[in-house]
């Protein structure tokens, strides 16, 4: 059983992951370790859930078995070099960049090292996120199951074919973006129409949450639990037929092509 967590990088998703697993019991916050370029973040995180705040990257991997590089992908050559003769025999790295391969990455250590391809979103903060993992074959079926169970603590894990990765980070690990902006939106026209910003966070939210369960609890097809929605001459479907005006489907599928294209860069 792998003990010492490690995060190289501590911006926005680590940060999050860290909040996933310190508040889920996972681990305690004494068996995770975190660097980063800047100490700002490092406090900031320090406060929030107890960790230890590492020397330096080198020290992530030379304390944990576990270690994910949290870093942006540019900077994954340089951390690699930096830290690839530090890391225990038997550590696994979970890679959880946007675009970065399995393969690419196999390459950069230049030995038979564990990798993890992990795609996870910010909902892990509160135990509702979405994480799609991919594993090389160095992973034994032991600590798979151990993956599974640390990405499990903190809200939906799937195995995916790594050459469904880039897709699942659009719909995965991007979409929350979307939700924001959606409630935001409704939000703003609840004001326009008098309601306190906060009620409206409220409402929307709770609806769009409530929504999502549906689609996962009753397995109805999203068209159907719609459908349900629409009173016949009612008021839904005078939105329905707003949004579909507007090209809100089209718009949702160009998004996901945008990022698709900058994936591919
Ligand atoms: N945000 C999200 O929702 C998701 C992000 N990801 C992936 O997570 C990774 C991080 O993204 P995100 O958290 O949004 O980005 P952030 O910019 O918030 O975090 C990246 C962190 O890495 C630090 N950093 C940069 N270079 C180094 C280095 N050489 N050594 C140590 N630390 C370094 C930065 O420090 P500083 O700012 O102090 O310079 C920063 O705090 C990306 O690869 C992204 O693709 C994956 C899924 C979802
Ligand atoms: O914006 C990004 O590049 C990362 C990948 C998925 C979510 N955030």
């Amino acid at each position: 059983m792998k003990s010492k967590i490690g995060f190289i990088g501590c911006g926005n998703m680590a940060k999050a992951i860290i909040g996933g697993i310190v508040t889920s019991g996972y681990t305690n916050p004494e068996n995770v370790y975190a660097s980063n370029r800047s100490m700002e973040k490092l406090i900031d995180v320090q406060q929030h859930y107890e960790i230890h705040i590492a020397e330096n990257n080198k020290s992530v991997a030379q304390n944990c078995d576990i270690v994910f590089l949290s870093v942006t992908p540019d900077m994954y050559p340089s951390v690699i070099d930096e830290i690839k003769d530090d890391l225990w025999e038997d550590a696994i790295v979970i890679l959880i960049a946007a675009g970065q391969t399995l393969a690419q990455n196999e390459e950069r250590f230049q030995r038979k090292i564990k990798l993890v391809k992990a795609m996870p979103n910010t909902p892990v903060e509160v135990g509702e996120g979405m994480t799609s993992i991919s594993l090389n074959q160095f992973v034994t079926e032991e600590e798979k199951e151990e993956i599974r169970g640390l990405f499990s603590s903190f809200g939906r894990v799937e195995i995916i074919d790594e050459n469904t990765m880039d897709i699942a980070s659009a719909v995965g690990g991007s979409s929350p973006a979307f939700g924001f902006l959606y409630i935001e939106a409704l939000a703003d026209a609840a004001v326009l129409y008098g309601m306190p910003r906060e009620k409206a966070y409220t409402i929307a939210a709770q609806s769009l949450l409530g929504s999502a369960k549906m689609v996962l609890e009753t397995g109805e097809h999203p068209g159907k639990l719609k459908d349900d929605v629409c009173s016949p001459g009612g008021t839904t479907i005078q939105s329905v037929a707003a949004l579909e005006n507007s090209g809100f489907r089209s718009a949702v599928i160009k998004a996901v092509r945008a990022n698709m294209e900058k994936l591919g860069d």
